[in-house]
């Protein structure tokens, strides 16, 4: 059984990240010497926003996920305020940040890091797993350039029907959860085409100040792409945009996909 933990148990440091109903510390196991990330999110917050089923449903598939590209939870526990998960720590923060500060990445480097996440979600697939909110608020990098899927608050188990109220940006909703139809794991695959395009422009393909706007434009798959994309970035934008999930490129093809191919490291 995992040992209790509890907050005495660490040296916390300064406020890392900032969230839905709390924010991330990083923190030192005293014993093991740990760096850690403690996310501590309010009880009062997540009752409120009745949001407590929410965040077991985050434990419970995070905690039984291994793989490279997905943030370890190594534990949890709570006082009579807070709720905190003790999870891995990615040394150089949120893929957005860096999205912001560069503008937009090279296509060498989105191609590695669009690679890893195919990885991580085949890998969550196979477990029936869906995340259902893959932006670059939710990746994280780590120390060698890996990226980490955080934050699985909003992940079920396929197939599902769930209506989630939309908090945050609508960018990422596929066309038949913007029409509230069935959906399965065919999201991801639409998700992981609107990050690849964000990665390599700067700007999400649907973007628009409204909602409205964004929801019409989802819904007709309208995007341009410019013109300084390479013809196979091009092809592998357009292999996952597609309106019938069934068309979607399947995520074994993603990863053998010229795009892909031609910058990994062969190892
Ligand atoms: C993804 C959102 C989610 N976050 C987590 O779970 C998070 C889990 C987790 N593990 N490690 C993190 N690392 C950082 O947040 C971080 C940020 C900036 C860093 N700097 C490196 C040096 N650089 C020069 C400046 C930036 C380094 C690490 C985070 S965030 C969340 C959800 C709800 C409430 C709070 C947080």
């Amino acid at each position: 059984p995992p040992i209790q933990m509890s907050l005495e148990n660490f040296d916390v440091g300064h406020g890392i990240g900032k969230g839905q109903f709390g924010n991330v510390f990083i923190a030192r196991e005293k014993t093991s010497g740990y760096i850690v990330a403690l996310k501590s999110l309010s009880i009062q917050e997540l009752i409120k926003a009745n949001a407590e089923r929410q965040l077991r449903r985050e434990v419970e598939i995070q905690a039984n996920l291994r793989h490279p590209n997905i943030l370890r939870l190594l534990g949890h526990f709570h006082d009579d305020e807070s709720f905190v998960l003790i999870l891995e720590y990615a040394a150089k923060g949120e893929l957005y940040k860096q999205l912001v500060n560069s503008g937009r990445l090279k296509e060498e480097e989105a191609s590695r890091y669009i690679a890893q996440l195919a990885e991580a979600l085949s890998y969550i697939h196979k477990k029936h797993v869906i995340h259902r909110d893959i932006k670059p608020e939710n990746l994280l990098i780590d120390l060698n350039d890996e990226i980490k899927i955080a934050d699985f608050g909003w992940s079920v188990h396929t197939p599902s029907r769930r209506r989630k109220t939309f908090c945050g940006t609508l960018d990422y909703i596929p066309p038949e959860m913007v029409e509230g139809k069935e959906h399965d794991e065919k999201i991801d695959l639409w998700s992981l085409g609107v990050l690849c395009y964000e990665l390599l422009t700067g700007t999400a393909p649907f973007e628009e100040p409204g909602n409205t706007a964004t929801y019409k434009r989802i819904a007709k798959v309208e995007f341009t792409l410019p013109d300084h994309l390479s013809y196979d970035a091009r092809d592998l934008i357009n292999s996952l945009l597609q309106r019938d999930p069934k068309r979607r490129l399947p995520l074994k093809d993603v990863l053998k996909h010229p795009w892909i191919r031609k910058y990994k490291k062969t190892l």
